[in-house]
């Protein structure tokens, strides 16, 4: 099959996504590793809208890129304006970017209630737009708006505007689904129309999510010929989002043989995907296919006891090839199989049928019962798999602890105050510490006492602590869940703690917490449970 050009819009289209924000050093940024990543081509934003996409394109001049070229996006003229006149393309030009790409409207419904001008005005706008960029512009795509929806309403008219786009001078008409509406079957058969119409034309493709079909609808039209297609990593984007990048890279490379990126660059998918989420400050997906945490995460006992014997059974590709990870995840639905295979991950050697795996496991079935959950915290799943196998070593022993939670007035701010005694080796130590709250004060006293025998906890800090009310009680009387995450320079690990009261199962996830930490730097490992 024919090479298809990787057009991302996460610095546009992406960017016009609800709480999907970036900065315009974000911005850079992201080019570059969408560069090294190996796109084709880079929508920085619209220069015509704001100083920041104008800051953008002057900035980005000052960076070599390998392959990627960088497009400056726009709309069409305003219809009471002329080209040159026009200051939304005048800012286009302005940009100096290799490519320029328009958008302009396919859809009478369109042109009559959002642009408020004539069918034939239309046309005239879309052909002199294009016109008027041609000279400067060195590449020159059109993205036809709502295009499949206008050409259902009016097929003549709709192919009477990529007429004009053509006459303009457009090397791409970019057909775009902008409500995300349609089905596959109408991308296919409305691609076949206009390649016929349009022979030698090189197509693209551009399709939001609001049906949940983008990406299917972008494969769809790759099968229709589709030479670029236009999307977003992690599908961020106006409204549902855009076509999802990382999705549609890797079925192109892995399931339709068609070439994009550079095979060797598709182990860097998970990277990117992260790399973008994390400038813009949002929490990845976890089920996202290809890219998240849990896309090849093992939970049914009959899954991983098959995937043990042969990935293929349960994964449709090896996640490697994306720079993802098998994870085999440890709960109620688990089976020996699985106890076995998490031990190993543990570095313990434990078989299925040794009598711990099971006991093991009708004691996380058992806890998991109560309102335990091990999938993330492993840390705590590690040091009870330990304990049952008779080798694991007491840190330190609680004597007793007491928290006070004193208000003074309506207006004071609440003071939390630790005091605990604990028992390492003969030694008997009593601390008190204060706390921004009961935990953490809690926290602050336990270290306290322990940091004498253990400086090596200084280096941990709690990076994450969730409560959840479990249901089964009503309100106050609830048992509640305690996840807490930790971490020191070297990895992170995450602890649960389940009680009716919160300070209780705070404590059970604070102290797995600590003796992981000692567990691991005696035992030399990273972290990361
Ligand atoms: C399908 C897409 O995703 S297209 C991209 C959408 N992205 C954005 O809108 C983000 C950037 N937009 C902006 O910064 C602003 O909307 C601007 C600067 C472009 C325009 O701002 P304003 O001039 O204040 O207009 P406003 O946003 O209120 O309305 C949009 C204007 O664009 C016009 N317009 C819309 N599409 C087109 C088009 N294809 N060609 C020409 N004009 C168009 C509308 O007719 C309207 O002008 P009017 O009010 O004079 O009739
Ligand atoms: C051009 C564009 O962003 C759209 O039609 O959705």
């Amino acid at each position: 099959m024919q090479e298809v050009k990787i057009y991302d819009t996460t610095l546009r289209d992406g960017t016009q996504a609800e709480d999907f924000n970036l900065s315009l050093s974000d911005k850079i940024r992201i080019a570059l590793k969408l560069d090294e990543f190996g796109i084709h081509y880079i929508e920085g934003g619209w220069p015509g809208s704001n100083p920041k996409d104008r800051g953008f394109f002057e900035e980005i001049r000052n960076y070599q890129f390998k392959q990627a070229q960088i497009a400056a996006f726009g709309a069409t003229h305003h219809p009471m304006k002329t080209p040159v006149n026009d200051a939304n393309l005048k800012e286009l030009l302005k940009a100096q970017t290799p490519v320029v790409t328009i958008f302009g409207k396919s859809w009478t419904v369109h042109v009559k209630d959002a642009l408020h001008t004539t069918l034939e005005r239309n046309l005239e706008i879309i052909r002199d737009s294009l016109a008027y960029l041609r000279p400067q512009a060195k590449t020159l795509f059109y993205d036809a708006e709502h295009f499949f929806d206008g050409f259902r309403a009016d097929r003549d008219y709709a192919l009477a505007t990529l007429e004009k786009a053509v006459e303009g001078g457009a090397e791409c008409l970019v057909l775009c689904d902008t409500n995300g509406g349609n089905l596959p079957g109408a991308i296919r058969e409305i691609m076949a129309v206009v390649k016929e119409r349009f022979p030698g034309m090189p197509l693209g493709i551009h399709a939001h999510n609001d049906a949940d079909l983008a990406v299917a609808n972008s494969l769809a039209a790759v099968e229709m010929g589709a030479v670029q297609v236009q999307g977003t990593f992690n599908g961020v984007g106006e409204r549902c989002g855009n076509a999802n990048l990382c999705s549609i890279i890797a079925n192109l490379c892995l399931k339709m043989n068609v070439p994009c990126v550079p095979p060797e660059k598709l182990q860097k998918l998970r990277e990117t995907s992260r790399f973008i989420l994390e400038l813009a400050n949002v929490p990845p997906n976890r089920y996202q296919p290809y890219v998240g945490r849990s896309a090849f995460a093992h939970k049914g006992g009959v899954h991983i006891s098959a995937v043990e014997r042969n990935p293929r059974t349960y994964e449709h590709i090896d996640p490697s090839l994306v720079g993802n990870r098998r994870r085999f995840l440890v709960s109620d639905l688990s089976g020996r199989a699985t106890i076995k295979r998490k031990a190993e991950e543990f570095g313990i050697n434990l078989s299925s049928s040794d009598p711990v795996a099971l006991e093991v496991l009708n004691e996380i079935k058992q806890m998991e019962h109560e309102g335990f959950q091990f999938e993330a915290a492993e840390a705590s799943l590690e040091l009870l798999i330990n304990k049952a196998m008779g080798s694991s070593k007491r840190y330190f022993e609680l004597i007793g602890f007491r928290v006070v939670d004193q208000k003074l007035s309506e207006d004071d701010e609440p003071v939390s105050e630790a005091t605990i005694r604990v028992r390492v080796g003969g030694q008997v130590e009593h601390t008190a510490a204060l706390g921004l709250g009961p935990v953490n004060a809690l926290d602050n006293a336990l270290r306290k006492a322990l940091e004498k025998f253990y400086p090596e906890l200084r280096e941990m800090e709690l990076s994450d602590y969730k409560v959840r009310v479990l249901p089964g009680r009503d309100g106050t009387a609830s048992r509640v869940r305690v996840l807490i995450e930790s971490h020191d320079p070297r990895g992170h690990w995450g602890t649960v703690g389940v009680s009716h009261d919160i300070l209780e199962a705070s404590w059970q996830a604070l102290v797995d917490s600590v003796n992981y930490k000692m567990y691991k730097d005696e035992k030399g490992l990273n972290g990361e449970s």
